[in-house]
C-alpha cells in the first residue's frame, strides 16, 4: 500500500501530522526552496519530540552539486538521529562524483534518499548508480513549484518507468511535487512506496503557509481508501 510522507517545518506541525498518522514525517523549510533545510537544532528538537513514534526524514537544502559540500551536510544531518536524509540531485553532470563520495556514508547504515527533479529532465540511469552506492531510496519532486504538479511536468510513461526502475533496484520509491488530492488516484496506479505532500496540506494550498490538520486528514483518508 502506498504510504504518505508529510513535510513539516516546526514541532507543532510535526505533532499534527503525527496525530494524523502519516507514515513519514519529512523535515523541510519550504521558504528556503524545493528542499530547504531546517536548522539542525530544530531537527534535533523535532526528532526528540517524535521520539521514534514515526520515521523522520530531513532535507539538507538546495545545495550546489559539490561533493564535499553535500558530504558535510549529510554528515551533520546524520547526527540529528533522523531515519532518512533526502539529498537533492539538481540538474548537473556531476552526480556520479557525488554518489561515489556518499557511498562511504551509506556503509555506516545511513539511509540516504536521492531526490530527482522531474522538471529538470533527470537522467534515470542514476538510479542504478544509487543502488550500487548503497542508497535506500529515490524520489521524484519538482524544483519550480510554479510549474504545476508532478503529473503536469512529467509524462505518465516516464513516471511509470521511474517507479519500475526504482523497484527493480529494490529502492524505496517516492513521488512528490505539488501533489494534490486529485493527483492521488492516477499516481497510485504506479504503486510507488509513498507519495509526498506539502502544498496540499497547507492553508490556501500554499506550501509556505501553515499546515492544516483537516487538509492533512483528507489526503491521508484518500490514500487509505485506495
Ligand atoms: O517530499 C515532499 C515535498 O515536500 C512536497 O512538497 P510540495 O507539495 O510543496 O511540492
Amino acid at each position: 500500500m502506498t504510504k504518505m510522507l508529510a513535510s513539516v517545518n516546526s514541532v507543532e506541525e510535526a505533532l499534527v501530522v503525527l496525530q494524523e498518522n502519516v507514515d513519514i514525517i519529512d523535515l523541510k523549510q519550504p521558504a528556503l526552496g524545493a528542499l530547504g533545510a531546517l536548522d539542525i537544532a530544530l531537527v534535533k528538537a523535532i526528532v526528540a519530540t517524535i521520539n521514534n513514534r514515526c520515521p523522520v526524514s530531513a532535507t539538507i537544502g538546495d545545495l550546489p552539486m559539490q561533493a564535499q559540500l553535500i558530504f558535510n551536510a549529510v554528515q551533520t544531518m546524520a547526527e540529528t538521529g533522523v531515519e532518512y536524509i533526502k539529498i537533492g540531485f539538481f540538474p548537473d553532470n556531476n552526480w556520479q562524483t557525488i554518489i561515489d563520495k556518499l557511498s562511504g556514508l551509506t556503509q555506516n547504515n545511513l539511509a540516504l534518499i536521492a531526490v530527482l527533479f522531474a522538471d529538470g529532465q533527470p537522467d534515470l540511469s542514476v538510479i542504478h548508480a544509487l543502488k550500487n552506492a548503497g542508497f535506500t531510496g529515490v524520489m521524484l519532486d519538482t524544483m519550480d513549484k510554479k510549474n504545476g504538479s508532478l503529473s503536469q511536468v512529467m509524462s505518465k510513461n516516464t513516471l511509470q518507468h521511474f517507479v519500475h526502475l526504482a523497484k527493480n533496484q529494490q529502492l524505496l520509491c517516492g513521488l512528490a511535487g505539488s501533489l494534490t488530492l486529485q493527483d492521488i488516484p492516477d499516481l497510485l496506479i504506479y504503486q510507488p512506496d509513498y507519495l509526498g505532500f506539502r502544498g496540499a496540506l497547507c492553508e490556501q494550498h500554499n506550501r509556505t503557509s501553515q499546515l492544516n490538520r483537516q487538509s492533512t486528514k483528507l489526503i491521508k483518508q484518500a490514500l487509505a481508501r485506495c
